[in-house]
């Protein structure tokens, strides 16, 4: 691929995607707010904060101006947290090259408006150029190059597959979809189970406990996703059960970190990285909005507002009316 990419986010997830993109022969400026990120990106080839000793490409540049970022960019890879991107977009517009598609690769929806990240790019960018990257991969196996297989989606498939071409590599192996509702509420969704399932975790419930919840939580991200438009099929895949299935199980999920802490009895913690815990409430509400029954989703909102124990969350999930299972 010749031809350059921008990408928003200095984090962890910037930072491995703009490593995987260099790698499939791109250009690249990765945008970030701090210089000493900058530095070390620049002359050391790493970012310790995030991505620890991972030495990145060298071609692989950063800077702290937008329009030196974006000029010229026909991809713009958005991976700055969610609940930042309503403010971290309308600075970034006016410097996008005419043409250029911006893709969210944040999970999350939005707690203030709930809005999906797609549909926070498409009104500054219009539909046609607004697009999601999901699925499961943990920036750090993608920054130190392990085999990691993603969806993404835009409204027109063409597109889809143009950015599939575009972004894979011989171990980023990159889906298309025209689901864009499915892929990134599959994502959005999983940060909430996997706080249930970390708490599972946590609390010793036992692996029988976690298949459990993780299965019935699919259950409700399916319903959830699917009331959004979100296609059955899509919610299947990779963007859907395939990340559900990754942070369910491993403590290298910040989510699933945060609910194995407090499952252990920690306090809740406002500014926990887990991007779940922005999520639960607007998705909580979301379902209870579309008639959705969304239990486990429920729980967790209830859990991290402080108003229900994890004792109760667990009485109230298993007292429950019995029902056929689909
Ligand atoms: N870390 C992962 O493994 C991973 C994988 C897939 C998706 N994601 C998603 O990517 C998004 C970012 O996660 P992360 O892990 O990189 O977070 P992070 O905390 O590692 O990094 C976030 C970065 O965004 C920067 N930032 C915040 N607001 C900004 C703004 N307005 N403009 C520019 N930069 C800004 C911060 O300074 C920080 O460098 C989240 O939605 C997360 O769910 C993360
Ligand atoms: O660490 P988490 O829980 O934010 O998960 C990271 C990615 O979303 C995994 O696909």
């Amino acid at each position: 691929m010749s031809g350059k990419i921008a990408v928003v986010g200095a984090g962890a997830w910037g930072t491995a995607l703009a490593a995987s993109v260099v790698r499939a022969g791109w250009s690249c400026l990765l945008l970030g707010r701090d210089s000493e990120t900058a530095a070390k990106i620049n002359e050391l080839h790493r970012n310790p904060r995030y991505l620890g000793e991972i030495e990145l490409p060298e071609t692989l540049r950063m800077t702290l101006e937008p329009a030196e970022a974006l000029a010229g960019a026909e991809i713009v890879l958005v991976a700055v947290p969610a609940q930042t991107v309503s403010s971290a977009l309308p600075g970034l517009a006016a410097f996008a090259a005419p043409g250029s598609v911006f893709v969210s690769c944040a999970k999350g929806i939005d707690r203030e408006t709930g809005r999906t990240m797609s549909g926070l790019m498409a009104t500054l960018v219009g539909n046609d150029r607004a697009a999601v990257l999901s699925g499961p991969s943990f920036a750090i196996d993608v920054a130190a190059g392990l085999p990691t297989a993603v969806t993404v989606a835009a409204s027109d498939i063409k597109t889809a597959k143009m950015l599939a071409e575009s972004l894979s590599n011989p171990v980023l192996r990159c889906y298309a979809s025209d689901d864009i509702p499915g892929v990134e509420l599959g994502g959005a969704l999983k940060n909430v189970l996997a706080i249930a399932a970390g708490i599972v975790h946590g609390r010793q419930l036992g692996a029988s406990a976690l298949a459990a919840l993780t299965t019935r939580g699919f259950a409700e991200l399916r319903r959830v996703a699917a009331a959004l438009g979100g296609r059955p099929e899509t919610l299947v895949g990779l963007s859907g059960l395939g990340d559900l299935i990754l942070t369910c199980g491993s403590e290298k999920s910040r989510n699933f970190a945060y609910g194995a802490a407090i499952g252990r009895g920690a306090p809740l913690d406002e500014l926990a990285l887990a991007e779940g815990v922005k999520t639960a409430a607007m998705a909580a509400r979301i379902a209870r909005e579309h008639g959705v029954e969304a239990p486990i989703i429920a729980a967790v909102d209830a859990v991290l507002d402080g108003g229900l124990s994890v004792e109760a969350a667990i009485d109230r999930l298993m007292s429950r009316p019995l029902k056929t299972e689909t």
